[in-house]
């Protein structure tokens, strides 16, 4: 486990690297986005992209790892931002984030600060996670805003850990390794990859919700038709 300490202020621009995960069946523009312009407000180094194989808490996807993970790589393959890591489609048990991040916090060893993006739907109902209170013990927590979710938190025991570990100023996220959460101001697009898949089955066109790529690749793989 991390020492989850101050550094210095000689190490104060320590790389910050951070983690997404997510279904991405499929990845859309309301990933990208606000991903994007989350790494310029909080001087994201790299983000990376983590596919899950068998979600915790929802239906398996429609699309198999495999197709997800190719259009995970398609949407970013031109932005040296983003890179993308396979590790949990290489295990069948549900892809549960505490176990990640303990297998990345070993890699990249104690002091290294690390962060994993959510959206604000997934803080709503973190407490439901495996292990939840003990996340901030491998990374900070990172929320990107979502259109249609409320900031209120319902659960007290949930509330009360976000005020103890809340921070507002974006620059710390660099100066300890783990143990912030910090809520961020990023653009809200109003897209889902389940309204992705409705249009699909549907017939409908959905060039203004995702990339080029993707939309070929599904096209060409015939994925979420009826
Ligand atoms: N439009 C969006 N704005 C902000 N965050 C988002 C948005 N869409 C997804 N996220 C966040 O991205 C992560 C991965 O999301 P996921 O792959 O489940 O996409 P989704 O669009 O929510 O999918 P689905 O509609 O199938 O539930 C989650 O933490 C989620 O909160
Ligand atoms: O660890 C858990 O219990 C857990 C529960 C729900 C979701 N997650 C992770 O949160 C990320 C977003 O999940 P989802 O279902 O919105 O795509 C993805 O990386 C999931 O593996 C993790």
């Amino acid at each position: 486990m991390p020492r989850n300490t101050s550094f210095t202020s000689s190490s104060s621009s320590a790389p910050l690297l951070a983690f997404f995960g997510g279904t991405f069946d499929p990845i859309h523009y309301g990933h990208l986005k606000p991903v994007a312009s989350l790494a310029k407000i909080a001087g994201f180094d790299q983000v990376i992209l983590l596919p899950n194989n068998v979600p915790p808490h929802r239906p398996q996807p429609e699309a198999s790892a495999q197709q997800r993970l190719q259009m995970v790589e398609l949407a970013v393959a031109a932005d040296p931002l983003f890179s993308v890591d396979a590790r949990e489609l290489t295990v069948d048990t549900p892809s549960y984030t505490i176990e990640t991040l303990a297998t990345l916090r070993k890699e990249h060893g104690d002091d290294c600060p690390l962060a994993f993006i959510i959206g604000q739907d997934s803080l709503l109902t973190l407490h439901k996670w495996h292990r939840w209170e003990s996340l901030l013990d491998f990374c900070h927590l990172v929320v990107m805003a979502r259109p249609g979710y409320k900031e209120h938190l319902d659960t007290p025991e949930l509330q009360k850990w976000y005020d103890a570990h809340r921070v507002t100023d974006a620059e710390k996220l660099k100066q300890k390794p783990c143990g912030f959460i910090y809520q961020a101001n990023t653009p809200l697009l109003n897209i889902s990859a389940t309204e992705i898949r409705e249009r699909r089955h549907a017939g409908l066109d959905c060039s203004d919700l995702l990339p080029a790529a993707v939309e070929h690749y599904i096209e060409s793989q015939g994925l979420y038709r009826q």
